[in-house]
C-alpha cells in the first residue's frame, strides 16, 4: 500500500464572490483519495500569512491554494517571512476560483476545477522567479510577489477594484474606466542597470514576473517567468484620451510599442516617487507606497503545473 503525502488546504471562501465552501466541498472527497488532506479557512484579510507560518511550523511543505491571485500572494508571503523551513521544500497547487486569476494564465493552468485539480494530482512540478519588495525608507516587512507589481494607474485600479469585486469578469474594466477618471501623473525616479530614468509625468511602471494582469492586460507580454529577470514597462504622458484609443493594446501586448511607453529587463532597480497618494500594487494586492528597491530571487518557488 503506498502511503499518503500530507497536503494542507487554504481556502478563502469569499475569493470570487464567495465560491470558495461550494468548491471545496466538491474537491474535498477526491482530495481525500489521493493525500491525507488538513485544511483551514480564511477567516479575515491576510489570515492566509499566519495560517501559512503554523502549518510550516506543524512540519507541512505541501500546500493547495483555494482562491485568487490576492490569496496565492498571501501564501507566498507567508512562505517567505518565515526562515524555519526551506523555501525550496515546499511546494503549493491553485484551484483558482478569484475575480482576475491572472498568474495562471502564464503557466496555462485551467480554471476548469476539476482540471485545475487534476494538474495537482499529476504531480509535475514547475519553478518561477519571486519578486521582492525592499521599503528603503520605512520600517516595513519585504513584500513578495509572483506576477506582477505595478505603481501609478494599475494601483489605483486595484485600489477602486478591492473596494467593490461584485461585477465578475468586468470588475477591472469597470475599475480601468473609473480610474481614468481619477488618476494623476506623478514624479518618479527610478535607477536600474546603471541608467537613472526621470519623469515629470509618469502614468504607470510594472514590475513583471509574468505576463498578465488587470484580468488578462499584456503590459509585459515578453516576461520570462524563469529567467531571472524582471520585465519593466514605464509609461508617461498617458492622458485618458490616449487609454482609451490604445485600449485593445493594453491586452493584446501592443501597448508596450507606444512612443510613451519604454521597457526594461533587469534583476534589480530602486523606484523613488514624488506624490503621497500615488498607489503601488502586488499581484493585485495594494501595498504601501514609499521608495522601493526590488530584486529578483531566481526560480525560488516550486508549484504544480
Ligand atoms: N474571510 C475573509 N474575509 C475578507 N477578506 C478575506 C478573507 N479571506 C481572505 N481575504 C482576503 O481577500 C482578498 C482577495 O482574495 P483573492 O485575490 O483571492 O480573490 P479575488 O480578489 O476575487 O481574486 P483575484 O485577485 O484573482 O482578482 C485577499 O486580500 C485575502 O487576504
Amino acid at each position: 500500500m503506498t502511503v499518503k503525502r500530507n497536503f494542507f488546504v487554504i481556502i478563502n471562501p469569499v475569493s470570487g464572490n464567495g465560491h470558495g465552501k461550494r468548491v471545496w466541498q466538491k474537491i474535498q472527497p477526491k482530495l481525500n483519495l489521493y493525500y491525507n488532506i488538513t485544511f483551514c479557512f480564511t477567516s479575515h484579510q491576510n489570515h492566509e500569512i499566519d495560517i501559512t507560518h503554523e502549518a510550516l511550523k506543524n512540519g507541512h511543505k505541501h500546500f493547495i491554494i483555494i482562491g485568487g491571485d490576492g490569496t496565492l500572494n498571501n501564501f507566498i508571503n507567508g512562505v517567505f517571512s518565515q526562515q524555519n523551513i526551506d523555501t525550496k521544500s515546499i511546494t503549493f497547487g491553485i484551484i483558482p476560483i478569484g475575480t482576475g486569476n491572472d498568474w495562471v494564465k502564464t503557466h496555462g493552468i485551467s480554471k476548469n476545477i476539476n482540471k485545475a485539480l487534476d494538474i495537482i494530482i499529476n504531480n509535475k512540478t514547475n519553478t518561477q522567479d519571486v519578486g521582492c519588495i525592499n521599503y528603503l525608507n520605512k520600517n516595513i516587512q519585504n513584500k513578495y510577489f509572483i506576477n506582477l507589481a505595478g505603481i501609478g494607474f494599475d494601483g489605483l485600479v486595484v485600489n477602486i477594484v478591492n473596494k467593490n469585486r461584485t461585477f465578475g469578469k468586468l470588475t477591472y474594466i469597470l475599475g480601468a474606466v473609473k480610474g481614468l477618471f481619477k488618476y494623476h501623473f506623478f514624479e518618479t525616479r527610478i535607477s536600474l542597470n546603471s541608467e537613472v530614468i526621470t519623469s515629470k509625468a509618469c502614468f504607470m511602471i510594472q514590475i513583471g514576473i509574468c505576463k498578465y494582469t488587470g484580468s488578462g492586460m499584456q503590459l509585459t507580454h515578453l516576461a520570462n517567468p524563469k529567467d531571472g529577470l524582471f520585465d519593466i514597462t514605464i509609461a508617461t504622458s498617458f492622458y485618458k484620451w490616449d487609454i482609451i484609443k490604445n485600449i485593445f493594446k493594453l491586452f493584446n501586448g501592443k501597448i508596450v510599442k507606444l512612443k510613451h511607453v519604454k521597457t526594461f529587463k533587469t534583476k534589480r532597480l530602486v523606484i523613488e516617487t514624488s506624490n503621497k497618494n500615488t498607489y503601488f500594487q502586488a499581484d493585485g494586492e495594494q501595498i504601501y507606497s514609499g521608495k522601493i528597491e526590488a530584486f529578483i530571487l531566481p526560480n525560488a518557488i516550486q508549484f504544480y503545473s
